[in-house]
């Protein structure tokens, strides 16, 4: 009998374009397998929102796997020597995984590769991104630090290789090794289920993202008039789905392309998923450490302090009196998801406005977004907030009343602050400037003139 191989799922939870699952459907029996693994991350374990998401990507998987004749066992512990452990119980000959880039799982992977037994190879594959993070180079062969520069070059690798269909069967193995039951993980919030809205807007698993693509195909010729309109259904919504590799960004990018139309704009937003893991692959501690010199010194007001930690509180809980920050903070909590525009807007109303180090922002997006993403968060809080590696954004300050009008947020603020819903189209951006009070919604933080100096007071303070 062949020996049998594993595939060790991460975030890849899909059969289609899923290069270790097509390896092992050639090499032998496969065992999939997938580790709960709360310990080799660290603090950076996956926050509640994922793992409502997790659950349901699991079991998705899962009854996709059966319909092949195989199935998808469950594991908890450190991945690495669980999987070594597993080979060796089941003598495998291989374990196929797709290469991650979060520092931890390239730390896993090494870990692993030590502690396989002989004669059991450790096989990865490319396929999560549209090329392997680090692979794109300047002509001297320096990785990009700058997004622009990073398209172009990688645009002309471009389109990625066709993908490839899922196996149409999976041989099993002449037992299964044992598996824990999902139920027992407690993966789902119970009290209280703060993810009750998130069942009506998401469908995890790879048919979910499957129907999300199909729907967005014909939007997607209208996507750059549209992207930026919260109130509109204009973007894909397939973070999440892309983030826990259900769908294979290589599908999407040809999908897109033969919808026709001028789709370069979205492609474009692709790739900055491509390039948050090459920042990543050069600063593994991009979420926590500031890339530029000088923050470090950044007079940031003290989250330990009760009047900002009751500030950072009422921005959680979308009731600092700005309406399109409000809506999106309560868009968050409810669905696990927020329109770009609105997170930048949000991001930068934290850092600026309340005068808070980017870091805060961070972990909250971490726990609470189903699309949270270790590379995407630190590279966009670090853009937003002037740290990172590429320009400083500090002193653009976005206005949130400006902001909301300019990308006709009336709609989108009704939605998610109904207590404003009576408010005519032009006072519901700044109830407090039109005199219009509303029972039950807060009055501003501070004022958008002061926050502005403030902050660039602030910023003033690290340049001299
Ligand atoms: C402060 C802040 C934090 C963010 N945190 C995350 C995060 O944790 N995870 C995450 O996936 N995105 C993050 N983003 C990026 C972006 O907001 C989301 O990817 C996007 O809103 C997802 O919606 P969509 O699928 O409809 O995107 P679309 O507009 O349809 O774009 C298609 C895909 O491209 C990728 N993409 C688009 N914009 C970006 C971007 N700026 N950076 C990286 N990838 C991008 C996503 O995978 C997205 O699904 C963050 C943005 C900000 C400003």
């Amino acid at each position: 009998m062949t020996r049998p191989v594993i595939v060790w799922l991460r975030r890849d939870l899909r059969l289609a374009d899923q290069a270790a699952f097509a390896a092992a459907a050639k090499a032998g029996p496969v065992v999939p397998v997938y580790v709960l693994d709360d310990e080799t991350p660290k603090h950076r374990k996956m926050g509640g929102a994922s793992r409502w998401w997790l659950h349901h990507s699991l079991a998705s998987l899962a009854a996709d796997l059966e319909k092949l004749g195989s199935r998808l066992i469950l594991r908890r512990g450190v991945a690495a020597d669980v999987i070594a452990d597993l080979a060796k119980q089941i003598g495998a000959a291989a374990v196929h995984v797709l290469r991650h880039y979060e520092p931890w799982w390239r730390n896993a992977e090494r870990a692993l590769k030590e502690r396989l037994p002989e004669g059991c190879a450790l096989e990865c594959h490319h396929g999560n991104y549209l090329m392997p993070p680090g692979s794109v180079t300047t002509g001297s062969g320096q990785p990009y630090k700058i997004y622009t520069p990073f398209w172009r070059a990688l645009a002309q690798h471009m389109p990625p290789p066709e993908p490839v269909s899922a196996p149409e069967k999976l041989a099993a193995p002449e037992s299964w090794p044992e598996s824990d039951t999902l139920g027992d993980w407690a993966l789902l919030p119970t009290r209280p289920d703060w993810a009750k809205g998130f069942a009506e807007e998401w469908m995890p698993g790879e048919k979910g993202a499957a129907e999300r693509l199909e729907a967005f195909l014909s939007r997607a010729p209208h996507y750059e008039e549209c992207r930026n309109l919260p109130s509109v259904e204009g973007t894909s919504r397939l973070s999440p789905h892309l983030h826990f590799g259900e769908i294979s960004p290589a599908t999407i990018w040809h999908a897109t392309m033969e919808a026709g139309g001028s789709v370069e704009t979205f492609l474009k937003e692709l790739v900055w998923r491509d390039y948050a893991q090459n920042v990543i692959l050069q600063y593994p501690d991009y979420a926590k450490a500031n890339a530029r010199d000088g923050f470090d010194k950044f007079p940031w007001r003290d989250p330990a302090d009760k009047d900002v930690a009751a500030d950072i509180r009422a921005w959680q809980q979308g009731r600092t009196g700005y309406p399109l920050v409000d809506a999106g903070m309560r868009q968050l909590w409810a669905t696990g998801w927020m329109h770009n525009r609105v997170r930048m807007v949000t991001a930068s109303f934290l850092i600026k406005h309340l005068l808070v180090d980017w870091r805060e922002g961070e972990k909250w997006f971490w726990d609470t977004l189903v699309d949270a993403d270790y590379g995407s968060n630190a590279t966009n809080w670090q853009w937003t907030s002037g740290t990172g590696v590429d320009s400083n954004m500090f002193v653009r300050i976005m206005a949130p009343l400006t902001q909301s009008e300019k990308f006709d947020a009336a709609a989108y603020i009704r939605q998610w602050v109904p207590e404003l819903a009576g408010l005519s189209d032009k006072a519901i951006h700044d109830p407090e400037a039109a005199g219009k009070y509303v029972k039950g919604y807060p009055k501003k933080l501070i004022g958008h003139k002061e926050a502005r100096e403030r902050a660039l007071a602030a910023h003033a303070k690290i340049k001299s």
